[in-house]
């Protein structure tokens, strides 16, 4: 039986109808939601991530300005601009793009931001706080994808689920939401990445497989069991004359011959990049909710 598509459209579409509600109780206070995102450089995802959220973001009211720098940009100057974003009133997120060219300092980066700003959920402050099942930014992707579950009716409790990738930004929060004893958590998860021996040996045990490595063809159809659910995180650009870009975009997953035997698989385009999206904005007029009532609002 190929599998069913799970669209991350419907669900984004469903998240912004909430968000634009929400931007618009604010606007009666007096109150406009403005996301800044920082880019340095070219990387292809990022492009990709800061195309889509310029149009969400119009879409539902929220402010939002990119700054762009140039690859060979240095540490000094991009923390200028982090510390005056972080000192103007009417700036409620700020996203860094990652990553970051190598010259620059991540972690330094990140911690700059004010925690209270970081839509992203990577500040220390707001991962601490996440690890620990407190109220705080989730970061988008992960929760994201925890919302598309919840959406297609799968039940993460009591499922072995298998991610596959570890960054900060994706991977490791996510397996750890997965785990959190809370609602769309309670899942036994398992971790794979470069160190780990036959990576399909542990996908094959899954209930539902989640991969995040940013490689095209990590996870191909001998590698899943009949009826597992499919979540494909991976952004990657590949050449294609016939498109008007040049490129077209391409997940982890071998998608023709994985559907096949998948029981639910996302799309790439189409599956989690939009709702990652969507979380952001989110994130962003929660940060402004925040900060209207810090302001006595
Ligand atoms: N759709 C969306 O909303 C988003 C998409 N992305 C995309 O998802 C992908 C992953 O992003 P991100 O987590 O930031 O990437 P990173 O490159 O930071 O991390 C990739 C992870 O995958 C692991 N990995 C890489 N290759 C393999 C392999 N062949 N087998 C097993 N593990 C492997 C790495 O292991 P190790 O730690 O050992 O190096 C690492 O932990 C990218 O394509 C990115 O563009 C990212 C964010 C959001
Ligand atoms: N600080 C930071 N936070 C991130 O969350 C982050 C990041 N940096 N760097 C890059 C990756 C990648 N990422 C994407 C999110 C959505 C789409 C997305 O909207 N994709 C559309 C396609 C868009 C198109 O076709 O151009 C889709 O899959 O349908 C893509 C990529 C977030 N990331």
């Amino acid at each position: 039986m190929p599998a069913q598509i799970l669209s991350g459209k419907e669900v984004a579409d469903r998240i912004l109808a909430d968000v634009a509600k929400e931007v618009d109780s604010l606007a009666r206070s007096g109150c406009r939601p403005f996301l800044a995102v920082v880019r340095v450089g070219d990387d292809p995802a990022s492009v990709a991530y800061v195309r889509g959220k310029r149009k969400d973001a119009a879409r539902v009211g929220i402010l939002s300005e990119e700054h762009t720098f140039p690859e060979e940009t240095g540490q000094e100057d991009v923390c200028a601009l982090i510390d005056r974003l972080n000192r103007e009133e009417g700036v409620h997120g700020i996203l860094v793009q990652l990553p970051l060219p190598p010259h620059i300092d991540e972690e330094a980066i990140i911690e700059r931001i004010a925690p209270e700003k970081d839509v992203d959920g990577f500040h220390p402050v707001n991962v601490g706080r996440m690890v620990l099942g407190q109220e705080t930014f989730l970061p988008c992707t992960p929760h994201g994808i925890l919302m598309m579950l919840r959406h297609a009716g799968v039940e993460v409790r009591g499922r072995h689920v298998v991610v596959v990738g570890r960054s900060n930004i994706v991977g490791k929060p996510l397996a750890n939401l997965l785990l959190q004893k809370r609602e769309g958590g309670n899942a036994t998860v398992t971790v794979c990445h470069t160190a780990t021996p036959d990576i399909g040996s542990f996908t094959r045990q899954a209930d539902i497989v989640v991969v995040a490595a940013g490689r095209p063809g990590v996870l191909t159809a001998d590698m899943v069991r009949e009826g597992a659910v499919v979540i494909d995180v991976g952004i990657n650009r590949v050449e294609d004359p016939s498109s008007p870009r040049g490129y077209r975009l391409i997940g982890d997953v071998a998608f023709e011959e994985v559907a096949r035997k998948a029981s639910l698989i996302t799309p790439v385009p189409g599956g989690v990049g939009l709702v990652t999206r969507a979380m952001l904005l989110w994130n962003t007029v929660r940060a402004a909710r925040l900060a209207q009532e810090r302001r006595g609002g």
